[in-house]
């Protein structure tokens, strides 16, 4: 019976506004039973092949079927179909920061229905998936993370999330590439299904490894520039791979003893003389560069004298610096006590204004990433995410003033509505820059979006959006410390009064008590995101 039914399939990319036609109308079956090796030389089409029939790509024409969901242009098909079809990737598709069991319990996730699922997964899965990595031979490694794991144990706990997901069609792309012949053949074998499993189940496999393909595949199709230049007895078909590699490799040394001869042809036969200098490239060069340093100079010359900069106004007012200085020391003390309390307040303020910003900021964030969310959303999420970030923290500080009364609570809603503004620009900047690779490879399990930011996004962005916070607590302390000017809390106006009534001795303390907190801030702060990024 046939589980797999591919009718005249083309896919073509494009690429710098070329067509790129990777599969060129190919057609073929597998029925349930088979093991089929896809081969061929590389750009043949394989993978291509692959992320058709594992719904990640629609066919640009022609169909395809799967477990009996059929897949044409511009149609992909629907989530369910992952419960019949799974796919083990070329680069696995871990997700790095997960556990090896955390990966493979992945697998579950289209039979997860419920909230909770996305904290925490089912004990009967969470054996399952126990028990298969114990039988890849990990079960040492269950819960370290998978980017610390080797290359063929990674390849074995992709293996494991298949098996987990137990698809009837299982695609896979080099499954066995980083495996030796032990593990190869047993991770074979155990997803062939053995018993009445193997008979329902069909396994196409990209292979490089010909004497593999011999051993493991009881069918080969050999891809060649998109398309099927054999398709049958799997030794058969590996000879005439091989025939073709070697044919090849004698064309491509005629070609470069060609090319070799062609180009001492045509050398210079004075080969040690220098190259002539390009006398007019050279002066166009110098003399582009000199007109800019000029208008650079120029610039910089226009903006000091429009804020009449002068250097002789420092200098000459020494004196009055001198003074203002001497009249800062020594510190005084005796108002330790208020402006102590007050700097607490202004930590507190910038604790709870940061942890605001980030729940606050975190959903804009993921509506503005382009990676993960739609166009319109972006759109808007970036303008409001531009807004609060470009409206400073001491003109929030004086509307909510205005709204709320004094006192540290509109200060905490100053930096909160500040301080969302940069997070969301870090967060998504950051779920931006994630590898798309584990997210494709939860789409074929079948996650819904919430489980793929859960399991996929959130884990690799986890680590920078906390780096990013504590920096941002850190900036907000400073923020927070000059909010009291306008009466939002803070130290700030403790150092505002005094130094409004000359008492820079009292400033000089308040100034000194804010340098130790943010210096120890700084440090603990800098150490944390030392181990975060590590
Ligand atoms: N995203 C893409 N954009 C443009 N062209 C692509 C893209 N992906 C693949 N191609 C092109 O399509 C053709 C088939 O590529 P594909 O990756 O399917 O080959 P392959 O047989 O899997 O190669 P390999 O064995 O090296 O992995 C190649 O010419 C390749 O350059």
């Amino acid at each position: 019976m046939s589980v797999v039914r591919v009718e005249h399939l083309q896919l073509n990319y494009e690429r710098d506004a070329q067509r790129v036609e990777a599969l060129r109308g190919i057609s073929f079956d597998v029925n349930a039973g088979e093991r089929v090796a896809i081969i061929g030389r590389s750009g043949g089409g394989k993978s291509s092949l692959m992320r058709v029939l594992s719904g990640l790509l629609s066919p640009s024409a022609g169909t395809v079927e799967a477990a009996g969901f059929r897949m044409e242009a511009g149609r992909l098909p629907p989530r369910a179909m992952y419960e019949q079809v799974g796919l083990v990737f070329q680069n696995y598709g871990l997700v790095p920061q997960l556990s090896a069991l955390q990966n493979v319990l992945c697998g579950r996730l289209l039979h997860q229905r419920s909230a909770s699922s996305l904290l925490h997964f089912p004990g009967e899965d969470r054996d399952q998936a126990r028990a298969l990595l114990e039988e890849l031979g990990l079960g040492e490694r269950l819960h370290t993370r998978s980017s610390r794991l080797s290359g063929g144990e990674q390849q074995r706990v992709a293996i494991a999330r298949l098996l987990h997901q137990n698809p009837r069609v299982m695609l896979l792309d080099e499954p066995i590439a980083s495996l030796d012949v032990h593990w190869a053949r047993m991770a074979i074998e155990r997803l062939a299904g053995g018993g009445p499993q193997s008979a329902e189940r069909a396994l196409i496999m990209v292979m490089h490894d010909l004497n593999m393909a011999r051993q493991f595949a009881t069918r080969v199709i050999v891809l060649h520039h998109g398309e099927i230049l054999f398709d049958g007895d799997p030794d058969q078909g590996c000879r005439l791979l091989e025939e073709l590699e070697s044919r090849d490799a004698t064309d491509g040394e005629v070609e470069i003893a060609v090319n070799e001869a062609a180009a001492d042809a045509t050398a210079p036969s004075d080969a040690s003389a220098p190259a002539p200098l390009p006398i007019d490239g050279l002066w166009g060069k110098t003399s582009f560069y000199v007109v800019l340093m000029l208008l650079i100079a120029g610039l910089y010359i226009w903006s000091a004298m429009g804020v009449d900069f002068s250097v002789a106004r420092i200098f000459g007012n020494a004196d009055h610096a001198a003074n203002f200085l001497s009249r800062m020391l020594p510190p005084d003390f005796s108002v330790s006590a208020n402006v102590g309390k007050s700097l607490l307040e202004t930590v507190q303020m910038a604790l709870i204004g940061t942890t605001l910003a980030a729940i606050v900021s975190l959903p804009i964030a993921t509506l503005a990433a382009r990676n993960i969310s739609a166009r319109p959303f972006q759109v808007v999420a970036r303008l409001i995410l531009n807004l609060l970030r470009t409206i400073p923290s001491i003109i929030w500080g004086l509307f909510f003033v205005a709204i709320v009364g004094l006192g540290p609570f509109p200060g905490i809603l100053a930096l909160t509505f500040y301080a969302a503004g940069y997070l969301g620009k870090f967060y998504y900047e950051g779920i931006e820059s994630i590898d798309p690779r584990p997210l494709q490879a939860l789409r074929t399990v079948g996650a819904t979006p919430l489980q793929r930011f859960r399991f996929g996004v959130f884990p690799q962005v986890l680590p920078l959006m906390l780096g990013y916070t504590l920096y941002m607590l850190e900036y907000n302390v400073r923020a927070a410390s000059i909010l009291g000017v306008v009466g939002a809390g803070g130290i700030g106006f403790y150092l505002y009064t005094y130094i409004n009534n000359f008492q820079y001795d009292r400033a000089a303390t308040a100034l000194l008590f804010l340098l130790a907190v943010v210096t120890v801030l700084d440090a603990a702060s800098s150490r944390l995101r030392a181990r975060l990024a590590g």
